[in-house]
């Protein structure tokens, strides 16, 4: 556990941002299905990308990092036998992989820690045996299947979690025959879907867009690809509002043209009124005045609430954040722990059922906010820090080894005073 103290100071700068977790679950998945050598690069090492890693190698691939580049060498690849796949905390992992080692005929013993065990996985306990693979649990993790995946028509809702949707996608090809996937509520986070689909295409392998959700043609094969990986968005948006608050920042290696639907936070920047640059590979967010409360859909977004109710609570009047249900089965329910990271600081929020309440007054007091072991709220409430008068206490700031772990030290060039007070 690793406590740390932040003195407040704007940041000032230029920061890199890390290669994209999601890009990079989906290209080390995609490569393992190649059945051949490739190389994925620049990978970011974060906690949630060795989960994956580790669960290719379960599945016979030979993988090997040198300096950012992970090569993966998939030509031995199981199609039978059973496979023990620690996910570790990661959804994403846990969510893409149990279809894939169903589809290829494997049985897979799931595990994982923190809130992973808990998260849903409901939609697939409901939707595998009536497709051939028997699924065994209590509930969550751990988990245990049985058996091939069939193809067919898969329906479930959009609005539980987009990653039952890219876990189907990716299997789905493998199969010997065509399936549907047919979404019977609106698609939520379908940025992240396109950003599967994107991904499979560089890989060889097609999906259909219909009017009800996919089609994909079975007897499909990923070809090897050497990947070169997105920049982060979603991380990015931390630096974009700690720029918002005043001093300069340059976020460097993301691209505007990106499928990730997080990129987003330029528009909401704007909106809240700082002055924002974009060009081919780079953002510049400064303030330039007073930042004004808005109203914010979160149902495509999920990953930038938490630093958005901070930049709302910077900002003058009211922020309003909905659509934003999804948030509570994440690595911690992230409307709960957002909102009281933000009032243990001084803020003014309020949580509802499907979002936040911000009311907005330029700044926070300071004091003690808890990490709650979530890398997305450690790293809001750091950026809190910015806006508040008095010292920050974050809690759990490990917790951004999950995706993140050079965070505190691109904090700290930008000119973020951080202090570690307690790490065991
Ligand atoms: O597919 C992905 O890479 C992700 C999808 C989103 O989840 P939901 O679709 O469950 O909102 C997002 O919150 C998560 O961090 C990453
Ligand atoms: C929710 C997240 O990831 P996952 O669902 O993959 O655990 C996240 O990175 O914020």
């Amino acid at each position: 556990m690793t406590t740390v103290q932040i003195t407040p100071a704007k940041l000032k700068g230029t920061v890199t941002i890390p290669a994209s977790k999601s890009d990079c679950h989906r290209a080390i998945i995609c490569a393992t299905l190649s059945m051949g050598k490739c190389t994925i690069s620049p990978i970011t090492l974060s906690q949630d990308i060795e989960a994956t890693i580790s669960c290719v190698n379960a599945l016979g691939a030979k993988t090997e990092v040198k300096g950012d580049t992970l090569t993966i060498d998939s030509s031995h690849l199981f199609s039978s036998g059973r496979g023990t796949f620690d996910c570790c905390e990661s959804g994403s992992t846990l969510r893409f992989l149990i279809p894939v080692v169903s589809a290829l005929g494997i049985s897979g013993h799931f595990v994982g820690k923190g809130r992973l065990p808990q998260r849903p996985i409901g939609i697939y306990l409901d939707l595998l045996p009536t497709h051939g693979v028997e699924c065994e649990t209590e509930g969550g993790l751990p988990l245990d299947t049985k058996g091939k995946l069939q193809s067919g028509t898969y329906s479930l809702p959009g609005n539980v979690s987009s990653q039952f949707v890219t876990g189907l996608l990716l299997a789905l090809p493998l199969l010997d025959g065509d399936s549907k996937i047919v979404l019977t509520s609106p698609l939520e986070s379908v940025g992240y879907v396109n950003m599967t689909i994107d991904t499979m295409k560089r890989f060889g392998v097609i999906v259909e867009e219909t009017e009800y959700g996919y089609f994909v043609k079975g007897n499909q094969h990923y070809t090897p690809h050497d990947y070169t990986v997105q920049g982060d968005w979603s991380q990015a948006a931390f630096f974009m509002v700690a720029g918002a608050f005043g001093g300069e920042i340059t976020v460097k290696g993301i691209d505007p043209n990106s499928t990730q639907g997080d990129r987003e936070i330029c528009n909401l920047i704007k909106k809240f009124g700082a002055d924002i640059e974009i060009g081919t590979d780079f953002v510049k967010v400064k303030n330039k005045g007073d930042l004004r409360g808005i109203n914010i859909d979160a149902s495509q977004i999920p990953d930038l609430v938490p630093v958005l109710a901070v930049c709302g609570s910077g900002a003058y009047g009211v922020t309003k954040i909905y659509n934003a249900e999804r948030l509570r089965i994440k690595e911690s329910d992230r409307l709960k722990t957002t909102c009281e990271a933000i009032n243990n600081l001084g803020g003014m929020v309020a949580e509802v059922d499907d979002g936040l309440i911000v009311q907005g007054a330029g700044m926070l007091n300071g004091g003690k906010a808890e990490g709650c072991n979530d890398h997305r709220i450690v790293m809001a409430s750091a950026v809190a820090s910015i806006i508040s008068r008095n010292k920050v206490t974050v809690t759990d700031a490990q917790a951004i080894n999950k995706s993140y772990p050079n965070f505190f030290e691109d904090f700290k060039k930008l000119g973020g005073n951080v202090n570690v007070i307690n790490n065991r």
